[in-house]
């Protein structure tokens, strides 16, 4: 018998993470899950309370030498991408001196909004901030802010009057033609002794995990769309519009987002992309 202790694997607690994990223990995983938002998932992923999770692609950037990647998985977006949204009752180039607020939960979009900004829309003076105060609130006041995740599908489907919405997927898209890498799935390196044949097989099962809710998604996304309040049709148009591949343009993608980091000082150096053999 396998006396090797289960995998702990970081499971973003959002709806583009369940094409990963529907099906996973389907597919022969054993592990336990531990769920939480991405910064939070950094910030176990940092402490080494993961073995391996999905979590933002900066955090990998920021602490590489602790991780190693694991090939084939990401998510992605080509275009839109439907849940990092800027909302704001100004166009983009009126947001000059602009206190943007961010989301707490991010580390990836919140870096990805000011690259956009200052690179794309030559905007030096805009700040930004984690509030207190419920974003959702702030934005029907009127004040430009940042969302990801559900939270920020769930607004645009309820979008107060007078706000218009920004898919940073789309702005990323139109300026680089390249797609968009928001996350990864990341390793941590004090992990590979211990569970070295739970994690070659991983990559296979989340494969064939996400082919199978694809392949079939109206069955499950009508069970979540009663529990989290949003249409069938949204949930499975959003799933279809998340690319969860890491090929080599997403890996261009992804390389042009860290110079950009780089540029403006969001981050010291550029990683080194390593992965999983
Ligand atoms: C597209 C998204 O990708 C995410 C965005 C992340 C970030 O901004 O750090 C991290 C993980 C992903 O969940 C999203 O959650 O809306």
């Amino acid at each position: 018998m396998d006396q090797a202790p289960e995998l702990t694997l970081g499971y973003i607690a959002y709806l583009n993470c369940v094409p990963f994990f529907h099906h996973l223990k389907d597919n022969g995983f054993h592990g336990r899950f531990i769920t939480g938002v991405p910064s939070a998932l950094n910030q176990m992923l940092q402490q080494g309370q993961l073995d391996v999770s999905p979590s933002s692609s900066f955090e990998y950037a920021r602490n590489w030498e602790k991780y190693l990647l694991l090939p084939g998985h990401s998510i992605s977006s080509v275009g839109k991408v439907e849940s990092v949204l800027l909302f704001s009752s100004v166009g983009l180039r009126q947001l000059s001196g602009h206190t943007i607020a961010i989301t707490g939960e991010s580390a990836t979009s919140i870096n990805l909004l000011r690259v956009i900004l200052r690179e794309f829309y030559q905007l030096h003076d805009v700040d930004d901030r984690v509030p207190e105060e419920s974003i959702e609130l702030l934005i029907e006041a009127g004040q430009p802010a940042l969302l990801i995740g559900d939270r920020a599908l769930h607004l645009a489907c309820n979008l107060p009057p007078g706000v218009q919405v920004f898919d940073l997927g789309d702005i990323w898209y139109r300026h680089t033609g390249l797609p968009f890498v928001f996350a990864l799935w990341m390793i941590d390196r004090n992990a590979l002794d211990l569970h070295s044949s739970a994690l070659a097989e991983l990559g296979e099962q989340l494969l064939q995990s996400r082919q199978q809710l694809i392949g079939n998604p109206y069955l499950h996304a009508t069970v979540i769309a009663k529990k989290v309040g949003l249409n069938t049709e949204t949930i499975v148009d959003y799933w279809n519009t998340i690319d969860y591949r890491l090929e080599k343009e997403h890996l261009r993608g992804l390389q042009l987002f860290f110079q950009l980091c780089e540029k403006y000082q969001l981050l010291e150096g550029q990683p080194e992309l390593n992965f999983l053999d």
